[in-house]
Formats: C-alpha cells, structure tokens, sequence
C-alpha cells in the first residue's frame, strides 16, 4: 500500500505490481503529485520558452532575427497549462489502471502496523506500506505572513497572471528559477536572500554567474536581506520591512524558503514515530525505529535527496526490496547493491534551469573538503572549449571537478552556462560508476560539443 501518488509514490506502485504483487495507491489530491502539478513540470515550462529565446538572442543571425523581441506571456502561460492538463490527472489515473494499480482517493493515515484509514475504509497491507507524501512548503513566521497569503510554490507555478512587481523571498532554487522564469515574463522581480548569492548548496561559482544572468536580465538581487515583517495595503500592494528598515512594494510575494514533510496528519503516533518528522530511512527505505520490515518511506518525505529523480530512484529500490521480502528472498544491501539507495550519498544530480543553466552532482568542493578526504579540486572555464563559441557567442561558464587523490576517482562535478544541462549525466556516470580518472582520458568526447569540457578538466589535471 502506498500513500501519495507523486513521481515517487507512482514508481513505488509500478515497482512491486511488476514483481507481482497487488497494490493500492491513496491519493488526497491529484495523482501526479507536486511535482507534476505544481513543481518541476509547470516551473520548467515557465522557463524552457525564455532559454529558447535567450539561447537565439546569443547567436550571431539568430539574434537579429529575433531583435527587439520577448516573450508572449499569454502562449507561455498557456503552454504550460496544457503541460499540466489544466490541473486534471484523468491522464496519471489511465497510467495506474494500465499499470494494474488500485487508486483510492482520500487522505491516508497510518491506525497500527500495516493499517490504513482513507476516509472510512480501513486498508489493511499484506506486506508493507510506504510513505510517499512529499512536502508543503516551509514559511518563516513573521509578522504579517498569514495577512499577506503570500505565493508559494503553488501559486508560482499556477498563476494565470503575470504580477507586474513579484518580491522573491529565498534565494534557493525554487526562488531562483521563479525569478528567471517570472522575470522573463514581465513581472519586475526582486529576489532577496540572506546569504551572499542564490544557490548557497552549489558551488560558489555557479550561484555568481546565475546572480549576473539574472541582474543582466532586470532582476534586482539582493544578497544579505532579510524580511523583518509584511503587509497587505488598501491597494492590494504587499508591503515588505527589511531587517534595517527599508520598505518594499510588491504585487505578490513568494516564499521560497524550503519545504516541510507531510506527515503531521499521517498517523504516526500509532506506530511510535513523531508527527511532522523527516522519516529516517536506511538504504532499502525501510523506515528506522519500526519493528517488522514494513514501513518504507521514499521521496521528499524522508529528507535524503528532495528531487524527483532521486525519489524515483528511491522508489525502484524500495519496490524491489518490497518485493524480495514479501517472496523471502535475500536482498542485496551491499554498496550499489539492488537493494540500497547507494547513489542518495554518493551520486545526486541536480540541473538548475535558469538561463544560463548549472549542473552539479556529487559532492561540492567544500563538501569533499569538509569530509577529510584527500582531493584535488580543478576548474576550467567553459570559453576554452571550441564547441562553446559555436554554441553561444561570447559563451560564459565554468567547469569543476573534485578529484578524490586516493581513489583516483571524482567526487563531484559541476558545470555552470548556456546548456550545460544535458552534460550533465556523463558527470553522474563517471561519479557513480567510480570511473578512474585516468579512463577518462579514454572517454573521447565529440568535437565541436560542450562536452570538450571534460578534456579541458582532464588536461588542467594532469598538467
Ligand atoms: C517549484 C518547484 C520546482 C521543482 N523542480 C524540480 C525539478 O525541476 N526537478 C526535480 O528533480 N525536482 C524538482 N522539485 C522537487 C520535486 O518537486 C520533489 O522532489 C518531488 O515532487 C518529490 O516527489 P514525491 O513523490 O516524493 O512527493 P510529491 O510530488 O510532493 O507527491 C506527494 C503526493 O502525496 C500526496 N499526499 C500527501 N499526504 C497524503 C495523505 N496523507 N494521503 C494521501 N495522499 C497524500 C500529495 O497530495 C501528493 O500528491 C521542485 C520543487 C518545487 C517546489
Ligand atoms: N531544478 C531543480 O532540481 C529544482 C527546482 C526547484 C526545487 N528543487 C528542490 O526542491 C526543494 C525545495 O527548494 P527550495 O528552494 O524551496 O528550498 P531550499 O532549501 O533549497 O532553499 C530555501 C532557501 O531559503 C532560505 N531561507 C529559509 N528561510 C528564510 C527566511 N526566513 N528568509 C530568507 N531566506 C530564507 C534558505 O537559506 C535557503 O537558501 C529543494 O530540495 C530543491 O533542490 C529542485
């Protein structure tokens, strides 16, 4: 039994109906979840039309063909409406009914081991349950908050409006990626952050060159500001007080200042766990500090990699170890193994689709260091590879690569610019795979692509 039918839930579903099992998803709003309404596939429709459009501007003949010109804001916003069915999951729930999945739609709450409760029907598992149910969003509590309603993900990505000044608060990657996408679309966007610069987690260099990106496109970026308090005028204008003193007006306000789980109402008192926690889980997603192997918790809700991807990944480790229990079979829980979610510590990739775009997985820099291992950290920037002045003129970006000395293999990757994106899964196969460095030299990347980057890093290395 599965509870929250999101990317995670849905995987976990077809995971262990593949193995044979019979299994029942509860969902409470749409099947698809955040991520397909309300995250990643309306965030990334808003964004994909300005990287088009920015990617012509940066090209010689292409660039004068589109002078003078923006976005049509009505087509992106009605583009992305078809991306997300009109709010409608009749296409998801067509998914689960092929896939031989039972939906039950209703809240769903834990009564005991292996028991279910949605609405009055009382669900009880064979085998196991997992907990699927993603995250809200997490804001401050500061004066003026509940008065304002201020946006969240949800209106972020659901607007049919284009706000003529949005003030951003949180310089993540959600409020990142709405100030590119809400500013491409016309609205006047201030982000404010309380560190130095947006995407504090990635490597420093990739939040500088996005900060620039975003200030050369009309976004003010305000490093080192906090909001004090907020209001709500006659006018219908948001009134924000910085920490200092300084007012600000906007349209609308959007949070986005991290998320909360979803499990203050899923009933976990009833089997000894907190209401409202991150459900700590080891690598098969069982979840820690339940007796009898049958409470998983995969995606959001367990706190280990908040990511659609990931959580899938999760998700088809949790279904075959679900599975392998249920039929007694061992289960491989070794480092890689069938059976442990290896890559949730080793391996997470993360594309931030602004324009220009930054793709990072494994450990940062700072990380590695802060870890105690031995490595060597190498940087190039993107201009030196030939395919980049062809991609883009005037091409900026950066590469770096976290070399493990002892091992000889890479902890990490990232890679800031225009398109860097899709680039990004060969980094992802050389960190899981544990490739050694000196293989890579034998990994003949296609000239003229972006991809040269990676003899560049290699070169940089070896001297
Ligand atoms: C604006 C934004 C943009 C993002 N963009 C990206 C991106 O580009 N790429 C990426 O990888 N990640 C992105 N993320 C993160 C991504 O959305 C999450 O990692 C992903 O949604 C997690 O999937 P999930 O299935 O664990 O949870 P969710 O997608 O949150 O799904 C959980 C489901 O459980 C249901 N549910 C909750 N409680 C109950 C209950 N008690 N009973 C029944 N049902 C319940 C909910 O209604 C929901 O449908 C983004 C996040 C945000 C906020
Ligand atoms: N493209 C993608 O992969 C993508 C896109 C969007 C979101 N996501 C994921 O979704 C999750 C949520 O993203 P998010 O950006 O909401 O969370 P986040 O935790 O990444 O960022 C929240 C930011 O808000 C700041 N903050 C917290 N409280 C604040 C306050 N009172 N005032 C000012 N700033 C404050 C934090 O310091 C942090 O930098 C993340 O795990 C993210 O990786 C992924």
């Amino acid at each position: 039994m599965v509870i929250g039918a999101g990317p995670t839930g849905e995987n976990v579903a077809d995971r262990t109906v593949a193995a044979g099992l019979s299994t029942v998803i509860v969902e409470r709003e749409l099947v698809g979840g955040t991520c397909s309404f309300w995250a990643c596939i309306p965030s990334k429709a808003l964004l994909r039309p300005n990287a088009a459009l920015a990617g012509a501007r940066e090209v010689g003949g292409a660039a004068e063909a589109v002078a003078g010109r923006g976005l049509d804001a009505a087509a992106v916003l009605a583009r992305r409406n078809g991306f997300v069915s009109d709010w409608q999951d009749a296409g998801q729930v067509e998914w689960l009914d092929s896939a031989g999945i039972d939906l039950v739609r209703g809240h769903g709450r834990l009564t005991g081991p292996r028991q279910v409760l949605v609405g009055d029907r009382e669900l009880t598992a064979r085998h196991a349950v997992a907990v699927c149910t993603g995250t809200g969003p997490l804001l401050p509590s500061l004066p003026g908050i509940e008065e304002v309603r201020p946006w969240t993900n949800k209106e972020a990505t659901d607007a049919q409006r284009v706000p003529e000044r949005l003030a951003i608060v949180g310089g993540g990657v959600v409020g990142t990626e709405m100030a590119a996408a809400w500013g491409s679309l016309g609205s006047r966007v201030t982000l404010l952050m309380r560190g130095e610069r947006p995407l504090p987690r990635l490597e420093p260099f990739a939040g500088d060159l996005v900060a620039r990106a975003l200030g050369a496109a009309g976004v003010d970026v305000r490093p080192r500001t906090s909001v004090a308090a907020l209001r709500r005028e006659p006018s219908g204008a948001v009134t924000l007080t910085l920490e200092g003193g300084e007012e600000l007006e906007a349209d609308e306000v959007l949070f986005a200042t991290g998320r909360a789980p979803l499990t203050g109402d899923i009933g976990l008192e009833t089997v000894g766990l907190e209401p409202g926690s991150w459900l700590e889980v080891d690598d098969t997603l069982l979840v820690k500090g339940v007796a009898g192997e049958w409470l998983y918790c995969a995606g959001d809700t367990n706190h280990r990699a908040m990511l659609t991807h990931q959580g899938k990944y999760q998700a088809r480790v949790a279904g075959a170890a679900i599975a392998a229990r249920a039929k007694g079979e061992p289960l491989d829980t070794r480092r890689w193994g069938r059976h442990a979610a290896t890559a949730d510590a080793a391996a997470v990739p993360q594309v931030v689709f602004t324009h220009p775009e930054v793709g990072a997985v494994g450990l940062t820099a700072a990380e590695a260091q802060r870890s105690g291992r031995r490595v060597r950290v190498v940087d190039v920037g993107m201009n030196a590879v030939g395919g980049a002045a062809l991609y883009a003129d005037g091409y900026e970006g950066q590469a770096r690569m976290v070399v493990d000395l002892d091992r000889g293999t890479l902890l990490g990757a990232t890679f800031a610019g225009p398109g860097v994106g899709e680039l990004l899964h060969s980094a992802t196969i050389a960190v899981a795979g544990e490739v050694p460095v000196d293989r890579l030299w034998h990994a003949v990347p296609s000239f003229p692509t972006l991809s040269e980057v990676w003899l560049r890093l290699l070169e940089a290395y070896r001297g």
